[in-house]
């Protein structure tokens, strides 16, 4: 299913902790898409990283990059709140990525402005994009200032268990004349077995 979604995105999102954390892979490996038997890059989404504090320590043996040499995968796009030291900036511009700054403004040093960024994305003919990633991209992006960006909301329940202290997804409450309102309720629900998993399927609701 993961990959699947991979195919259908111009673009794969995720935050600098994901990319730390799982030195991720970030392509599509379905057969028959490039770099599996497809033409070119077809059907590959462009990775991009959210690392406002330029702290991503990737070099060549990174698994994006690995990728992209092989033809297999887009090199990443990375977003800062400066430019990128000179050695990962010319590691990523001769893989093929790039470096967009958004510069200190409108937002605290810990985030980047999503507004910025996807219309970074648009300009650069990105039509639609997967937030693949970790728990404090996703939280930020189902609060209530941020949910109306997101279409749909994709969730696999898989047999097993995770372990103690776990990634957490739960945007924060919204409290309005001091009553706590539900936030996030997704509408449109569909749930699908899939294999051992369960996938739910949903919108965001408009109006909460
Ligand atoms: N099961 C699954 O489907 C998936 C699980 N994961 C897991 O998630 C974990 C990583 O999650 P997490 O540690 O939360 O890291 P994230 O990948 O969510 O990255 C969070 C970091 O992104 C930066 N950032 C920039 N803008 C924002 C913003 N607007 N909102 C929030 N953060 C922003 C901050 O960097 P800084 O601190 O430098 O300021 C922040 O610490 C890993 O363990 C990974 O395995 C990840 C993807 C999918
Ligand atoms: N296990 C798992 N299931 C999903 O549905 C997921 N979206 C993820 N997400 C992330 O996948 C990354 C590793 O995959 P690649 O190396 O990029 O293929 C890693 O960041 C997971 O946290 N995981």
């Amino acid at each position: 299913m993961t990959h699947y979604l991979r195919s259908k995105h111009d673009a794969i999102l995720i935050g600098v902790g994901t990319a730390e954390a799982d030195n991720p892979s970030l392509n599509c490996r379905i057969a028959g898409v490039g770099g599996y038997g497809g033409d070119g890059l077809e059907g590959q989404p462009r990775p991009v990283v959210i690392d406002p504090r330029g702290r991503w320590q990737f070099d060549a043996e990174s698994k994006v990059f690995k990728l992209a040499e092989e033809g297999k995968g887009k090199a990443p796009w990375v977003f800062t709140k400066a430019p990128l030291d000179v050695k990962r900036a010319r590691l990523l511009q001769n893989a093929g990525g790039r470096n967009f700054v958004t510069g200190l403004e409108g937002c605290p040093e810990w985030r980047v402005s999503w507004d910025y960024v996807l219309k970074v994305l648009d300009a650069e003919h990105i039509r639609s994009v997967m937030i693949e990633g970790g728990g404090a991209i996703i939280n930020d992006l189902l609060a209530p200032e941020n949910i109306g960006l997101v279409d749909v909301v994709i969730v696999t329940i898989a047999p097993t268990w995770l372990g103690k202290g776990g990634v957490q997804v739960c945007p924060d409450e919204r409290v309005e004349q001091r009553a706590r309102l539900p936030v996030a309720r997704l509408t449109n629900v569909k749930w699908m077995p899939l294999g051992e998993d369960v996938v739910l399927c949903g919108s965001p609701s408009r109006n909460q």
